[in-house]
């Protein structure tokens, strides 16, 4: 039960307090004008059932006003519990959100890596908006319809335990069919979730993908995997609501028949004169107070089983632990790995890698496609943490070290550049947020983007679509060697940074990386070894292996690989595309 209140909480049970305080107080409330009803009639019964007795009118005029009175005190109530319940649960929802999203910028990408795409989604908008229900609607109906029913059993009994009997013996059977159900409803209820991930992940694929779709036209099979997902989520909800709702009611009608069996015994104890028909009529009365909210949980239960299947999902993300380390990144630069030995899943993809950085030189990683390269450079930067060996920055291994702390000295050019759905300078801003305007036009400039900036319709302030699908590849490439640029890390990470510029911009470009390189400690990347042949060192691998290392004359002078390589680029430089 505490996993339950722990859980659907997303681990913070303090929230439920203030929502099940409003609903009880709400619900108490509503009993009073049952009680103050069952008055009315017990008054007009006494003289109406002993002639001689005379209508006591003014009891009557008190109890209506009180009933009038209490309609006030009922509205209040009622709009305290609303907006306790309501705000406890968008509270709720909204922080969790937010927690889960900052707990997931501290986690390993190897995790979130071995995600379905879609699921994460699925978390932060399906599971919280179940959660929030579950908060606003459930534990609310889940407090009127244990406490009430346990209040109003204790006082019946005093007044006839017979009827009270009669009123709830049904209640025990219907309870063990809904926990006989449970096993089943877990179970269904986990391959619903699956289904919902699934078609949500097929959901995204499909619109990420779409280029590559139209393309290769292949509209009919990715859209027939879209399709089968969505098939299987309607499957999975009709036999979920096929299956748990016949159960369901059978509970419901078993317990509702508490009411049937307590009418029948009321009508023989009346007949029999051991009861009185005031006193019946406040059974009925209380008696649909009570199975209300508990038909209502009944009527949700598979709701509520839903939300802690989603509060269990959110809170198994929420235990995973983050990076471990607290320390400082050190002041100095020098980057050292000693036999480091890193796989993604269970191939090793680095084999015992060792080799030496020293603080502000231009060491280049070079090598065959699929080599390591980029998985050295994320390794540098504590994307993941390696299997073997130690990667070390001024003696310390990083792996003690805060990995935020650690990002900030370190300014990394990918690839493939993300732009968020933002204005061209908040995106440049990303590598400093408190960047004044001069400082964004300057890092721009040095990247060559200014140009192609002012010529866009708003600026620094033209909004880029979400992965910045309306600038060039080149642009975007631009843009984030200018957030590198602001950024001023001591270390600098390039993975094949002017991969995508064209001749024109190449040269500028070259100069603008030369002024960010300048008294850093560089690591780059290129697959056009002519850009780095002026390294200070430049290691070569091949299947995750150092191969060779030293400067490019020296590597020359071996005939390895790196000399392999170099005459393959040579020779490719006068390639030019034939017609046949
Ligand atoms: N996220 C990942 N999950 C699983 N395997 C991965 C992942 N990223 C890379 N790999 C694999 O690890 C190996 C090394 O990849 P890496 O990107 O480091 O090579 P690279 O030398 O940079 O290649 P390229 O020059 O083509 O960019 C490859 O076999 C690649 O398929």
């Amino acid at each position: 039960m505490k996993n339950f209140f722990y859980n659907i909480s997303s681990g913070n049970p303090k929230t439920l307090v203030m929502p099940c305080v409003a609903s009880f107080l709400e619900g108490i409330c509503k009993i009073v004008p049952a009680a103050l009803v069952f008055d009315v009639f017990n008054t007009v019964y006494l003289s109406f059932a002993n002639p001689g007795i005379p209508l006591n009118t003014g009891r009557l005029w008190r109890t209506w006003a009180m009933l009038i009175g209490w309609m006030i005190v009922q509205y209040l109530t009622s709009g305290f519990a609303y907006s306790k319940t309501f705000t406890a649960a968008y509270d709720a929802s909204a922080n969790g959100r937010t927690a889960l999203a900052e707990h997931l910028r501290k986690l390993s990408l190897g995790f979130l890596g071995s995600r379905d795409p879609g699921d994460l989604t699925t978390m932060m908008l399906s599971d919280y908006a179940s959660v929030e229900t579950t908060i606003s609607h459930y534990v609310p109906q889940l407090v009127s319809a244990t406490a009430f029913p346990i209040i109003i059993f204790i006082a019946l009994i005093f007044i006839n335990w017979q009827m009270a009997a009669a009123m709830f013996v049904a209640l025990p059977f219907s309870l063990i069919i809904v926990w006989l159900s449970n096993g089943l409803q877990l179970r269904l209820g986990k391959s619903h979730v699956k289904a919902k991930v699934d078609s949500a992940s097929r959901l995204q694929e499909y619109l990420l993908g779409m280029r590559e779709i139209k393309s290769h036209n292949l509209s009919g099979q990715r859209f027939q995997r879209l399709q089968e997902a969505f098939a299987r989520l309607m499957r999975e909800s009709i036999r979920i609501e096929g299956l748990i709702g016949p159960v369901m009611m059978v509970a419901i009608a078993l317990m509702r028949s508490g009411l049937t069996l307590m009418v029948y015994a009321g009508t023989f104890l009346l007949m029999g004169g051991q009861l009185t028909l005031p006193v019946f009529l406040a059974f009925l009365l209380l008696g649909t107070r009570v199975f209300d909210p508990m038909t209502m949980v009944l009527v949700n239960y598979a709701e509520i089983r839903y939300s802690v299947l989603s509060a269990e999902r959110i809170m198994e993300i929420r235990h995973e632990r983050p990076l471990p380390g607290k320390d400082d990144a050190p002041a100095g630069n020098h980057i050292e790995f000693q036999n480091v030995t890193f796989a993604y899943e269970n191939t090793n993809v680095l084999k015992n890698v060792s080799f030496s950085i020293s603080p502000k030189s231009i060491t280049a990683l070079v090598g065959p496609s699929g080599s390591g390269k980029s998985t050295i450079t994320r390794l540098m930067a504590r994307f993941w943490d390696v299997q073997g060996g130690r990667i070390l920055i001024d003696g310390r291994d990083i792996k003690d070290m805060d990995p935020e702390k650690l990002l900030s000295r370190v300014s990394m050019v990918f690839q493939d550049v993300y732009l968020f759905k933002d204005t061209i300078g908040n995106n440049i801003r990303v590598g400093k947020m408190n960047a004044s305007q001069e400082e964004i036009q300057w890092a721009a400039k040095k990247a060559c983007c200014h140009n192609f900036i002012m010529k866009l319709p708003q600026g620094y302030d033209t909004p880029v679509g979400e992965g910045g699908c309306t600038l060039s590849g080149g642009e975007k490439q631009r843009l984030s060697i200018a957030r590198a640029l602001l950024k001023d890390a001591p270390i600098v990470l390039l993975d094949e940074a002017t991969a995508s510029l064209d001749p024109e911009n190449e040269i500028q470009v070259q100069r603008a990386i030369n002024a960010l390189v300048s008294n850093k400690t560089v690591v780059i990347i290129a697959h056009r070894l002519k850009t780095i042949k002026g390294a200070d060192k430049i290691i070569v691998l091949e299947n995750g292996k150092v191969v060779e290392q030293g400067v490019h004359e020296e590597l020359l002078a071996k005939e390895g690989l790196y000399q392999h390589l170099w005459s393959l680029q040579q020779q490719s430089s006068g390639w030019s595309m034939k017609a046949s």
